[in-house]
């Protein structure tokens, strides 16, 4: 069987020359560069699910997207059979397959590294690797890429499920290895059925003047969120979406989405001034982030943002309220005592003023580096975990013991699914375990629970928005020759290399009021990131300008 499966590994990487002198590491979120670079690195993918399924003896997904990235670059993701992102672990071995030089090369690091993970050919397990891409006009090429990686390991199925959000796929990959039924239809029945349901929970006392706008705008980042929330708006009552920038005319993430809204802070194409006063959504190029937005003024096009940590806030507000009615009742003697351990996770780019905030509600806050694997981790240490970037991307994670217990609650023979304000508070919280998409985050699911959720207080955006008030801040990137160069430590917020370039960073921001800045390199764009806070926009914005400065003069 070795025998059989070298000659298939030689005879396919054969017709995938490597790009000479061309790097590419999985960084941030998997392989991303110009697409017109990546035919072998998706090749390699290919080949990386297809043994990363063998190994776990589960589904594994892959997907092809370059998220918020132009509409020429393209990007290649792992889903491990959880639905997370791939095991860090196999990191190494990614980056040292695509850097193959030869069809023997690639033959002699398989061959060492199912070795050393024990990993059998033609054994009784097989490989299924559920595949999926976005709107990308290169998407479809690559996927041949993916598909002949994966047929080059005997035994190796691929099934393609089509055009999907990325957190599409991620949810059936994990639904599948759960058994769980994982159509494209299943998924959209059960974000509409568990929205409605969250929503015929509301406080029973509810007064209509205190009933948001039902009308939401989205901004689609002509991306691929946009056809399928034409397709989730087909079961929805209670709310109207207008989804714009939806990709029939514009340009994928070109001066529209989540990631140009937050770092702009500026309205997207197609959104301006009749825009005052309403709720408005951004999502990203594939939907696994969204950041909420209200036009300030008929005469710019300024916005107020509601970032990543706003949604975060909002959630943990919500979730905490039901707990509370839930331990109220405890106290009482209603039910066993369930001390449920909640935390939230952010990352430096975190503004100040909301990690304040949340410490102020009494939420325990944990940061990690950039990057929702690292987030999703320590966030699954939690019974309920949940993390959100800056820039939109998180979601919520529930552990068994949280789910089995809220599961016998609703099973009790006194419970009554129309009843009291405690069985509402239960019945909210499973909604959410069905409402929001554990697997990653996910910006269709992520904006329903906003929208249930603010129809719950009876909140406007505004009301949203003063939750807190963010510092200003202000992001740069900056080109360099080399940003691996850069080495930083403490969740990315200190550089250890270049020697001597933090101690110039700390001076600079040492003169600014409330002043945090930190740089460190980009895993998905070839730049350095620059970010800053200070009590003033103008202050801010001057300190991000002198350390982008010290950046260009040093790394060049
Ligand atoms: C500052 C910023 O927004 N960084 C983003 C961006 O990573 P970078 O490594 O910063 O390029 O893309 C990642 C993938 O979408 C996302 O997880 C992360 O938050
Ligand atoms: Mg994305």
């Amino acid at each position: 069987m070795e025998d059989q499966q070298i000659a298939t590994l030689l005879t396919s990487s054969a017709q995938f020359t490597p790009i000479p002198g061309f790097k590419i590491t999985y960084g941030t979120a998997g392989f991303r560069a110009n697409a017109s670079v990546l035919s072998s690195t998706v090749f390699c993918a290919g080949i990386l699910a297809a043994l990363r399924s063998l190994k776990t003896g589960k589904m594994v997904g892959l997907m092809i997207t370059a998220s918020h990235n132009p509409i020429d670059d393209n990007g290649v993701k792992i889903a491990d059979p959880s639905g997370g992102m791939m095991a860090q672990t196999w990191e190494p071995f990614a980056d040292a397959l695509v850097g193959f030089q030869s069809p023997e090369e690639l033959v002699q690091l398989v061959l060492e590294f199912t070795k050393k993970e024990k990993i059998s050919f033609g054994g009784p397990k097989s490989a299924v690797i559920l595949l999926g891409r976005d709107t990308r006009p290169s998407g479809k090429s690559l996927l041949e890429c993916a598909k002949r990686g994966i047929a080059s390991i005997i035994g190796a199925v691929a099934i393609n499920m089509g055009i999907l959000t990325t957190p599409q796929l991620h949810w059936m990959v994990r639904c599948r290895n759960k058994d769980i039924n994982a159509s494209e239809y299943d998924y959209f029945k059960q974000l509409s059925k568990s929205f409605m349901s969250l929503v015929g929970l509301n406080p029973l006392k509810e007064t209509t003047s205190s009933k948001p706008n039902s009308t939401l705008l989205i901004d689609a980042a002509n991306g691929v969120g946009g056809e399928k929330l034409h397709e989730v708006k087909k079961s929805l009552m209670g709310i109207e979406l207008q989804v714009r920038n939806s990709g029939k005319e514009g340009i994928l993430n070109d001066g529209v989405g989540a990631d140009f809204v937050q770092k702009e802070k500026v309205a997207p194409q197609g959104f301006g001034p009749s825009d005052v006063g309403m709720r408005c959504v951004s999502l990203d190029g594939d939907a696994d982030r969204f950041v909420y937005f209200r036009v300030i003024s008929t005469d710019s096009n300024k916005i107020d943002l509601i970032d990543g940590d706003k949604i975060l806030s909002l959630f943990a507000l919500f979730i905490k309220a039901q707990l509370n009615i839930l331990q109220k009742m405890d106290d009482k003697g209603a039910g066993d005592q369930f001390v449920t351990r909640i935390g939230v996770v952010q990352t430096a780019y975190a503004n100040g003023a909301s990690t304040d905030y949340l410490r102020q509600l009494g939420l325990e806050v944990a940061f990690t580096p950039t990057g929702v694997k690292y987030l999703h981790e320590k966030a699954a240490e939690y019974d309920i975990g949940i993390y959100f970037e800056a820039n939109g991307h998180g979601t919520i994670l529930f552990s068994d013991t949280f789910l089995s217990m809220i599961e016998a609650r609703v099973n009790e023979p006194m419970f009554s699914s129309t009843g009291s304000e405690y069985e509402r508070a239960i019945l909210r919280l499973v909604a959410v375990t069905q409402l929001i998409n554990q697997a990653v985050g996910d910006a269709l699911s992520g904006l329903l629970l906003v929208e249930a959720i603010l129809q719950y207080m009876g909140w406007s955006i505004e009301t949203w928005s003063k939750l807190y008030r963010d510092l200003p801040s202000r992001q740069l990137k900056i080109k360099v020759a080399d940003r691996t160069a850069v080495i930083t430590a403490n969740a990315e917020t200190q550089v250890v290399k270049p020697f001597g370039l933090q101690k110039m960073i700390d001076s600079e921001t040492a003169k600014y009021t409330k002043g945090r800045c930190f740089i460190r390199p980009s895993g998905t764009e070839d730049v350095i990131r620059v970010y800053a806070e200070a009590s003033t926009q103008e202050a801010v914005d001057t300190l991000a300008q002198s350390v982008g400065q010290i950046v260009g003069d040093i790394l060049g």
